[in-house]
């Protein structure tokens, strides 16, 4: 970038893989983001913003972007140490991974791979230091990575970029992480329960065991998979009532709803309506016979609704063009639901939805893992005998177009290969990253003639929908899996015999929404 750019694009500082990646490749809306200059970053320009188990971010307190840094485990301070140049891959493998492997399948409108950045190690500390007293406990068992100075640039997907030029009201965005949407079908499995009840519930049981959560969520990822408005507005009240870790709500960029830190709390659904009540005025009197409050929480989830339903083509009849799964049961038992509402038609997805396109990815997983497990161990077996193998197999990448074929091409029969234990293990770790990706919401109200509104009735609202969190899971993570796998429905099974006192799910008179007809 020479120096005669415009003042908004400044010294370019990202590193992008040789050969694979190229700057005017970039979108322009990107370009304008990049604002870092090496020598000026100071660590009170960026705050705290939010972390998973593998990151933490932080976003800038003037332009709308992010940096996502690696974290590892306390401990591990040996690790740490010999990793910057492993840090480096890693973030590069990422990145790679993001652009030439989950994009083409998720679609480029709803993927922001990022660049590759190389940060001062002085202002990593202090960001590290600044930063730390914001974490929230239960994520203290990691550190930030102070080593390696390298990081991912993102644009911040939480805000709708110069929006603030435009209406007083800052943009609201919905964080959703739904996890898997579809019971498995494989003739591999060997529970029955696995064939009823989908992971989300089953896992539920196996959290509350564990001490990862104190209550029971409602949610179940079948409803709002199903395409069915009804069953998604239950999915998105169960969210409401009960987040863990699936949902987050921020305004103006600022985390407003989420589980607290202490996961014994509750978070406050009546101060979340009073942030979302300038939104929707017209919910602000008495509205169908229904309470303000819950009117405000029903039109905020008929619009999640609208936005996740949102992008598909239309067929010659204006009907969106549905896809239809089959090949999978499309209810959960664990998921209580009126009998005729789930007989009542079969819904489907609009094809080109955020959710058919984060389902179909996650539906690459067609053997389960306990049929990929065999296919691991075989291609363990001939990595045993032929090391060198690895690379050519592209076991740990590069994550190219090349990794995409074998993705893509993976024959349907086994014959007995190891290239055809390798494409389904390669499918089934895309699949995993489906099923722990996060879709991201953003919208505000906006004028009659704005591009890219929501389809409602009495608002007008233009918004952004992104997936995040894209990262590869590991090879190595299969065996883990797999044990992980057999606890869950060994725990699930285990509390059907003693069901769980009905006081594990959220008892809040105040937050339960009515349900009606959407
Ligand atoms: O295994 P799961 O289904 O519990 O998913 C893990 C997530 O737990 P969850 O059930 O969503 O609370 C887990 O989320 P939390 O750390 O619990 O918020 C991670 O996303 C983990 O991925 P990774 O190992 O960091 O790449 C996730 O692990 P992967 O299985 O996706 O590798
Ligand atoms: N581009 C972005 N814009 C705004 N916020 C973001 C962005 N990327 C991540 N975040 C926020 O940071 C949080 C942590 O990021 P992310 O989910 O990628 O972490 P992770 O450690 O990889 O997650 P996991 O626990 O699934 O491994 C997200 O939940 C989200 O709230």
């Amino acid at each position: 970038m020479s120096d005669a750019a415009p003042p908004e694009v400044l010294r370019l500082t990202a590193i992008t893989s040789p050969g694979l990646s190229n700057l005017r490749q970039t979108p322009i809306s990107l370009r304008f983001f990049w604002v870092m200059e090496l020598d000026k970053m100071d660590e009170n320009d960026w705050k705290y913003h939010g972390e998973g188990n593998k990151s933490l971010v932080v976003s800038h307190l003037q332009h709308c972007r992010v940096l996502r840094l690696l974290k590892f485990p306390s401990e591990d301070s040996a690790h740490t140490r010999q990793t910057a140049e492993q840090a480096f891959r890693h973030i590069l493998n990422m990145v790679d991974y993001s652009k030439y492997v989950m994009k083409p399948l998720l679609g480029e409108k709803y993927v922001h791979s990022g660049e590759v950045v190389k940060l001062p190690l002085d202002f990593v500390r202090q960001l590290s230091l600044k930063v730390q007293q914001e974490r929230p406990e239960l994520r203290c068992d990691k550190v930030m990575d102070t080593f390696s100075g390298c990081g991912l640039c993102l644009p911040n997907l939480t805000q709708l970029p110069l929006y603030h030029l435009r209406d007083h009201r800052p943009p609201i965005c919905v964080e959703i992480k739904p996890k898997c949407g579809f019971l498995p079908f494989s003739r591999h499995i060997t529970k029955e329960c696995k064939r009823k009840v989908c992971r989300f519930c089953m896992h539920q049981h196996y959290k509350l065991a564990n001490g990862k959560w104190k209550r029971l969520s409602r949610y179940c990822p079948l409803n709002l998979f199903s395409g069915s408005k009804q069953r998604m507005y239950v999915a998105l009240k169960n969210l409401l009532e009960e987040p863990q870790n699936n949902l987050k709500i921020f305004k103006g960029g600022e985390l407003i709803f989420s589980c607290k830190d202490d996961a014994k709390q509750q978070p406050e659904l009546n101060d979340l309506i009073q942030h979302l009540r300038p939104y929707f005025p017209h919910s602000n009197g008495i509205y169908n016979g229904q309470q303000p409050g819950k009117a405000v929480l029903n039109e905020f989830i008929q619009v999640i609704c609208s936005a996740l339903l949102s992008g598909g083509d239309s067929n010659r009849s204006g009907e969106p063009r549905k896809v239809h799964l089959s090949e999978s049961r499309p209810h959960c038992e664990a998921s209580p639901f009126p009998r005729d509402l789930l007989r009542n038609g079969n819904h489907g997805l609009p094809k080109d939805s955020v959710l058919a396109k984060v389902l179909q990815v996650q539906m690459l997983d067609n053997l389960d893992i306990e049929g990929i497990y065999p296919l691991y161990k075989r291609v363990e077996q001939y990595l045993e005998e032929f090391p060198k193998e690895r690379n050519r197999l592209q076991i740990d990448g590069p994550y190219n177009e090349s990794f995409m074929d074998t993705v893509k091409n993976c024959p349907t029969e086994d014959d007995g290969s190891v290239e055809y234990a390798v494409g389904k293990v390669h499918q089934y770790r895309v699949a995993m990253t489906a099923k722990d990706c996060s879709i991201m919401i953003t919208f505000a109200p906006c004028e009659e003639d704005e591009e890219h509104q929501l389809n409602l009735e009495k608002t007008r609202f233009t918004y952004s929908i992104s997936i995040l969190d894209l990262d590869p899971k590991p090879y190595e993570g299969i065996p883990h899996q797999y044990k992980l796998d057999t606890k869950i429905v060994n725990y699930y099974l285990r509390s059907m015999q003693a069901p769980p006192p009905s006081s594990l799910y959220k008892e809040r008179q105040e937050c339960t929404l009515l349900f009606h007809a959407v």
